[in-house]
């Protein structure tokens, strides 16, 4: 069996999403890391409420787990406003996206996340609907069809995706302001982390914080999901405390420390740089089956039995952001540090793979 894969993105459980709603930062000030992000929406938020009106609709696009949903929610809490949450997965049809909009009560945020994934036909109401708050409603088929009209109140559409590619260009043009959200450096992971534990009363190193910040891929949600686990096994193995006597039980075993993160994160399946289980079966397939690449998405996701759109949004983004993968016209293609990483020596392999290629 092998282990749960830790650094998967969604949340996987009620727990889990319960976990994660007492964590989320609930104003611009608390949401740590991505200046330029929260620069910007500040002063779209605020030239919006000295206007007295709907702020600009806003585009959130990055990978997944980096902040989207949270900062959907900070824009509907700091503009005053309240806040409606579907996703483009729920919204199949035009009519499911008429009766959303058409429910709307003035100036209410609506967020719709994974929007790329929405309807087609949905798509071309929403663009009449972002530009001029109104929507045609078409009664009857064939020759006998009308379209009635229907007045919107003012919204502000907060947009949510991990492909902006997918999106068409007259949808992506309507939003005022496109916020492109960046895998967090290690100082922010830090922050988040600290934060998180100071929430959740949970005493730890700051080593041993800084450890798990090394560790998460860049992402606040596996930051916070290793501290969970990191908590579970301090809990199970009160030895793998850092020694030192905590003041305020006077517990000698003291906060949790580096041993609990190492033992942890080696369960769990994440290794020294953060890659999990399935992050090193597609360095390793490019590497050992395809002799380091190019080779193409599809061919790369039946290798590893996933699904491509996994594998693109997903693996990629980190892989190619730490420099292990590059992504050409001929398809994926592992670096010498993804060679390096896995200790694998390229011209062996080349040598085997001859091998095979001649059947001996
Ligand atoms: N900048 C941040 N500071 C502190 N915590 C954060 C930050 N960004 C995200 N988090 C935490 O990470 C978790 C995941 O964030 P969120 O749900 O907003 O991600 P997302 O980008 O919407 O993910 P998805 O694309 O899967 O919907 C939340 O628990 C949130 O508290």
């Amino acid at each position: 069996m092998t282990a749960p894969d830790l650094a998967r993105l969604t949340p996987e459980s009620e727990a889990e999403l319960a976990f994660e709603g007492a964590l989320r930062p609930k104003t611009l000030a608390e949401f740590v890391g991505q200046a330029r992000v929260r620069g910007q929406l500040q002063l779209l938020l605020r030239a919006a409420a000295m206007q007295n009106r709907t702020p600009d609709h806003i585009l959130l696009a990055g990978p997944p787990g980096l902040g989207k949903t949270t900062l959907a929610m900070i824009v509907a809490q700091e503009s005053g406003r309240s806040l409606r949450m579907s996703s483009g997965p729920a919204i199949q049809h035009a009519g499911d996206l008429a009766a959303l909009l058409s429910s709307l009560v003035p100036g209410e945020v609506l967020f719709i996340d994974e929007i790329h994934r929405m309807a087609r036909s949905a798509e071309e109401m929403l663009y009449l609907a972002m530009e001029d708050f109104r929507i045609d409603i078409m009664v009857g088929k064939g020759a006998g069809a009308t379209s009635i009209p229907l007045d919107l109140a003012p919204f502000t559409l907060v947009g949510a995706t991990t492909r902006s590619g997918l999106l068409p260009n007259p949808l992506r043009d309507r939003f005022g302001f496109t916020a492109h959200l960046e895998f967090y450096g290690t100082d922010e992971l830090e922050e988040v982390l600290a934060r998180a534990a100071a929430l959740l009363e949970l005493d730890i190193d700051r080593r041993a914080l800084a450890e798990i910040a090394g560790r998460c891929r860049g992402t606040p949600r596996i930051a916070n999901r290793l501290l969970r686990r990191v908590r579970d096994y301090a809990l199970v193995h009160p030895s793998t405390g850092s020694g030192e006597a905590t003041p305020s039980t006077g517990s000698g075993t003291g906060p949790a420390g580096l041993d609990a993160v190492h033992a942890a994160l080696e369960l769990y399946d994440v290794d020294a740089l953060g890659l999990d289980r399935l992050d090193r079966s597609v360095l390793e397939a490019i590497l050992v089956r395809f002799d380091g690449g190019p080779v193409g998405l599809n061919t790369l996701a039946v290798s590893v039995g996933e699904e491509a759109e996994t594998i693109e949004s997903v693996v990629e983004p980190f892989l190619v952001r730490i420099g292990m993968l590059t992504r050409t016209p001929r398809g994926r293609v592992a670096t010498r540090s993804a060679w390096q990483h896995f200790g694998i020596d390229r011209q062996a392999q080349a040598g085997q793979s001859v091998l095979f290629a001649d059947g001996l």
